[in-house]
């Protein structure tokens, strides 16, 4: 375990049934004030391997292995109740679409209130005033009036906003967001980052999930690659956009679109991921890599090599380093 890290994760392996493994020995870690991004396409297990961490996985899927280390504790040994306390106050999450998180059937009021009151971090009078003080801190105009209508009542940017808003009220350590700019149009979406990195430099730490490596670069300072339900490079932002290193990485970076909408050189990466129940023999990206020109690239599974601050996995890497 890192000592100065928030969370740190730790060989993580998620199944669902008995042959298909979403995340497959999973480790990163997310400092104070920093954000990480975890990119990748659809499929490469980003969702799981949160949602393991914060204990929602759907019922059929199981955690085989693996820590998550927050606040001295293992948040994957320590039970349903304790992480109840945990989910909400100290860790909160943001989500793709804000009707995933919100109940479309109460007030932003009863929701923004709901974790300081069941916490018990505040009485109900002061409750409402920190929910409103969150909803003006988002941008929503008029926070005493919008405090008291549903969420089916907003736009979808301002639904957003107040998604945040309910994650931020009680001041957690750590934020985790699931794609949260994918369903909102350009101009939201750099409000959206910016609100983030409001919370980061307060010092929060922040998980960004996110298949954009445009909105990464905008935000994060760290980034995790995910392929397949590995992690097949690991290295701080700035050093991945440079100089990419994994032959995933480099063409994903050819298939994204910079905040703001400008595009890059967009050229998809050929083919599609693997079915995980059905994982290629070898390397798992290799029927689609370019630079697959090893023979062990069809027979031996990668492994991370861990460089002083860059890891990747890939053969063909390990040998022209
Ligand atoms: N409810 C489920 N039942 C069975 N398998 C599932 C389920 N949810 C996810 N999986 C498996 O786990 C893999 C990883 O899914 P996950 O949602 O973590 O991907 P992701 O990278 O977050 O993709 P996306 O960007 O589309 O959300 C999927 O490819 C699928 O094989």
């Amino acid at each position: 375990m890192n000592d100065e890290a928030l969370l740190s994760v730790r060989d993580l392996r998620t199944t669902f049934g008995s042959s298909l493994t979403a995340v497959d020995g999973v480790s990163f870690d997310v400092r104070r004030g920093q954000a990480l991004a975890i990119v990748g396409e659809s499929g490469s297990g980003k969702s799981v391997t949160m949602r393991s961490v914060m204990g929602i996985l759907p019922r059929t899927a199981r955690i085989t292995g693996g820590q998550a280390y927050f606040g001295g504790r293992d948040l994957l040994a320590i039970g349903d109740k304790e992480l109840r306390k945990i989910r909400g106050r100290e860790i909160a999450m943001v989500f793709q679409s804000a009707m995933e998180a919100m109940n479309p059937t109460l007030t932003l009021e009863r929701q923004l209130t709901e974790h300081l009151i069941w916490h018990g971090l505040c009485n109900k009078a002061e409750a409402r005033k920190r929910a409103v003080r969150a909803l003006g801190d988002v941008g929503i105009p008029d926070p005493e009036k919008r405090i008291r209508t549903y969420p089916f009542q907003l736009s979808g940017g301002m639904r957003q906003r107040a998604m945040i808003a309910m994650a931020m009220v009680t001041e957690p350590d750590l934020l985790i967001a699931d794609e949260p700019t994918t369903a909102v149009d350009v101009t939201v979406q750099r409000q959206i980052l910016d609100l983030l990195k409001g919370l980061k430099d307060r010092g929060t730490g922040v998980i960004m999930i996110t298949h954009d490596l445009g909105v990464a670069r905008y935000f994060c300072d760290d980034a995790v690659v995910m392929y397949a339900g590995r992690v097949v490079e690991r290295a701080p932002m700035a050093s991945l956009l440079d100089d990419p290193r994994h032959p995933y990485t480099v063409g994903l970076l050819g298939s994204s679109v910079e905040v703001g909408g400008r595009e890059l050189a967009l050229r998809p990466i050929p083919g599609s991921p693997p079915d995980l129940s059905r994982r290629p023999v070898g390397c798992a990206f290799h029927p689609r890599c370019p630079r697959a020109e090893l023979p062990r690239c069809q027979t031996e599974q990668e492994i991370l090599t861990i460089g002083p601050d860059r890891d990747a996995a890939c053969w063909k890497v390990t040998v022209d380093a």
